[in-house]
Formats: C-alpha cells, sequence, structure tokens
C-alpha cells in the first residue's frame, strides 16, 4: 500500500532484480510510491524505442490507469557485425560466457547498456513518454556473482570490477537504470511539483 500523501505509479515487471534496483535507486525518502505488478508483458521485437512504446502500451491496457515500465538492452558496438549495433534482448539473450565467445573474435569490445523507462497516463490517445540512460563498458570474461542477467560480463568505463562485483550501491549510482530514473523523476518534478518522485543525486 502507498503511504498516505506519497504519489504511487504502477511499475509493471517480471523482473525482481530490476524492480529492487529501481527501489533502491528511488531510495525511502522519495515522496513517490511505485506500485510494483508482476506481469510478464510479451518480449516485442525491434527498435529499443519501439520495444517500449508497445510495451508501455500494453500495460496501460492490462491496468487500465497511468503506468510505467522498463527495458533494457545491451548494445554492442562491433561495426562488422551490425552497423546499427547488435541489441540483446531474452528472445536472443546468451549466457554471460556465450556473450564474451560471441565477441571474442572481434578486437572492439565496447558496448553500452540502454535503459528506457517508458510512461503512459492510461489514456491510448497519448503518447507515451521515454526517458533514457546509457552506461558505456566494455564485454569481458564473467566475474562475481550470476544472479542479474548481463552484470558479469559488463564492466563500466573508469572501473576495473564489473556491474556484477561492483558494491550495489556503486552500480546504483552509474547504471543506465540510475541515469533513466534521473530522466524519469526530472520528467515529474516538472509535471507536478509537490507530487513527484526523487533520485537521490
Ligand atoms: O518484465 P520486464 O521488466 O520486461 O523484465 P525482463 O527481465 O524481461 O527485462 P528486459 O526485457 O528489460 O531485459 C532484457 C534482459 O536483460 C537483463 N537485464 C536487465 N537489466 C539488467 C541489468 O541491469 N544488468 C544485467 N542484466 C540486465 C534481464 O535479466 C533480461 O534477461
Ligand atoms: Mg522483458
Amino acid at each position: 500500500m502507498a503511504a498516505p500523501g506519497r504519489r504511487s505509479v504502477v511499475f509493471v515487471t517480471g523482473n525482481a532484480k530490476k524492480l529492487e534496483e529501481v527501489t533502491q535507486i528511488l531510495g525511502d525518502s522519495s515522496p513517490y510510491t511505485l506500485v510494483a505488478k508482476k506481469i510478464d508483458l510479451p518480449e516485442y521485437q525491434g527498435e529499443p524505442d519501439e520495444i517500449s512504446v508497445q510495451k508501455c502500451r500494453e500495460a496501460a491496457r492490462q491496468i487500465r490507469g497511468p503506468v510505467i515500465v522498463e527495458d533494457t538492452c545491451l548494445c554492442f558496438n562491433v561495426g562488422v557485425l551490425c552497423s546499427a549495433g547488435i541489441t540483446l534482448t531474452p528472445a536472443s539473450s546468451l549466457c554471460c560466457s556465450g556473450l564474451y565467445k560471441l565477441l571474442a573474435g572481434f578486437e572492439d569490445k565496447s558496448a553500452y547498456a540502454l535503459c528506457t523507462f517508458a510512461f503512459s497516463t492510461g489514456n491510448p490517445e497519448e503518447p507515451v513518454k521515454l526517458f533514457k540512460g546509457q552506461t558505456h563498458g566494455v564485454i569481458v570474461e564473467p566475474r562475481g556473482p550470476r544472479d542479474f542477467g548481463w552484470d558479469p560480463c559488463f564492466q563500466p568505463d573508469g572501473y576495473d570490477q564489473t556491474y556484477a562485483e561492483l558494491p550495489k550501491a556503486v552500480k546504483n549510482s552509474i547504471s543506465h537504470r540510475y541515469r533513466a530514473l534521473s530522466e524519469l523523476s526530472a520528467f515529474f518534478l516538472q509535471s507536478n511539483p509537490t507530487e513527484s518522485p526523487s533520485v537521490p543525486s
């Protein structure tokens, strides 16, 4: 239940680790309460923006009200395989060691994690708003706990530990998710200054 006086927004995700991070990033002091709904939405294919819009529209249709969804993908920069980059979605997901091996023959192991939050007012006539965050890094041989997706094989630029090895608080202060959530919070601040979510700076 949302605390009295705090705005609540439904966040639809089927991923408990993602929800855990979002909750930690927003922190207790946020005047904004996330009401999590575990719904396994279809895994749409396409460009990241299209995926997020479709996912959000479907979530809003099911919830019948304002809703947030989040979509994350790991994009490789190797121009040889695909000039637009390769996006890892669950439909094409590989285990971490597979991911590293996939890039083994390529010199360019750079990649970026892209997170997109999508917000719908619940009105299908209104456009879905997108808020994005990116963190750049390299794909390395997996290191660290393997409890969250590709964290063991993504080493953010400027660090010698992978996302999985870094303390959670550090990942949550530099991550793609943190950056996208900052954009979302700024939007809520702007649109409703008295009842808005905040991301600690
Ligand atoms: O219900 P949703 O929110 O869609 O949850 P999902 O697990 O399907 O999430 P995505 O489609 O956004 O994510 C695609 C894959 O990327 C993984 N992933 C997402 N965020 C990650 C992160 O911060 N670190 C590592 N892996 C992540 C996730 O576990 C999925 O296998
Ligand atoms: Mg998904």
